[in-house]
């Protein structure tokens, strides 16, 4: 039979195209549908149970990732400088309306992501009490303020010791008990300044830029041991950041800054971490549509981005003078 391109359909005149497309997309959306619902159940079921160390756990997105992960029916392991402000964190959890999901009590561990000595020992004592660790999520981190000329090499060290020397040392004394296992995730909270060096963030900027390198490369050398790297690099997030920056002399920030408080709400964020997690995604960006520009203009028209930052830099140092 030959067909036309016109077909009598229940007395109307149909397009032969519309009457294939219909039941295709409803086809692909119900297939898209059940990808969705598949995808759900296996975050699910990585999640519940598997025991989640956060570092950063007193404050902004590490608190918020403590809320959704415990949520999610995983074994909590908080981490912080401060006990009291931890065990604030684990009061606050327990006082969560549970949900249909098993809950656990989390535990709690104060150590100096500064002091790798103390890493160290952090990790002896975690792994004696939890046995193993699944999901690592490197989160705790500082900002930085200031001009390059004005600032103490110290300074840059303080952010490089606490942003990548940190997560560096407490991955590297998890990574032989997960390779034993043959099994981990780990997790770092970078930024959009892990990609982009804006001005005025030097110290801030080269320790996520380190962060980034680091984490990609420990991603290939671990495909083998079927251990997950995810690099998480948001924009500006609704938290404590810019008023804990150090500025040129060490000394605290203690601005909010407008960019900060216009961010998007760790809340928002932290579930955007569980997702990429639960999924195994590799890297994520959580950032508008700016950032994201600048990301890619960086790569595609270097020339280009580096005039806009010089501008930037004398504008802002205007707006300082002024
Ligand atoms: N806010 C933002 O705009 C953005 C933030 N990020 C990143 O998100 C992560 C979380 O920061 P955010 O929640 O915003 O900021 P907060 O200042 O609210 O939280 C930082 C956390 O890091 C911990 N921390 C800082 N220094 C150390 C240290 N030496 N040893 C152990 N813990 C330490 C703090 O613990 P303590 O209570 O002990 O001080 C605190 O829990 C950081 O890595 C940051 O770079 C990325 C992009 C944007
Ligand atoms: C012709 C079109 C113009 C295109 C302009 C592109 C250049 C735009 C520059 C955008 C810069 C975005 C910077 C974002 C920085 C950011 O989100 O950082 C996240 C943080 O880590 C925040 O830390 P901070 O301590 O700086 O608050």
């Amino acid at each position: 039979m030959v067909l036309s391109r016109k077909q009598i359909y229940k007395g109307k005149t149909m397009d032969i195209t519309s009457m294939a497309i219909i039941p295709l997309l409803l086809g692909s959306l119900g297939l898209f549908g059940l990808y969705r619902l598949l995808q759900r159940l296996r975050t699910r079921a990585y999640l519940q149970d598997a025991v989640v160390l956060i570092t950063g756990a007193t404050s902004g997105l590490g608190k918020e990732c403590a809320k959704v992960f415990y949520a999610a029916g995983s074994q909590l392991v908080l981490c912080g400088r401060d006990r009291e402000r931890l065990q604030d964190v684990v009061r606050e959890l327990a006082s969560m309306a549970k949900k249909t999901v098993k809950t656990h009590k989390p535990h709690a561990v104060t150590f100096d992501l500064s002091d790798t000595e103390a890493v160290a020992s952090a990790v002896g004592e975690i792994l004696k009490c939890v046995g193993h660790v699944d999901i690592l999520i490197n989160n705790a981190g500082i900002s930085y303020r200031g001009t390059i000329l004005d600032t103490e090499v110290d300074v840059d060290r303080t952010l490089m010791e606490t942003n990548y020397f940190g997560p560096v040392a407490l991955t590297k004394a998890l990574l032989p008990s997960m390779i034993k296992k043959r099994s981990g995730h780990i997790v770092v909270i970078s930024s959009v300044q892990g990609r982009i060096s804006i001005p005025f963030r030097s110290a801030y900027a080269a320790s996520k830029h380190a962060t980034q390198a680091f984490f990609d490369c420990l991603r290939a050398e671990m495909q083998q041991y079927e251990i997950e790297v995810t690099v998480v690099s948001p924009g500006y997030i609704q938290t404590n950041l810019s008023l804990n920056a150090v500025t040129a002399n060490g000394s605290r920030y203690g601005v909010m800054d407008k960019n900060t408080a216009e961010g998007r709400t760790p809340e928002d964020v932290a579930k955007v971490v569980l997702k990429a997690v639960g999924e195994k995604k590799k890297e994520v960006l959580v950032a508008g549509l700016l950032p994201t520009f600048a990301v890619y203009l960086r790569t595609l028209a270097p020339k280009l981005f580096f005039t806009l930052m010089a501008a930037r830099a004398k504008k802002e140092r205007k707006t300082k003078e002024s």
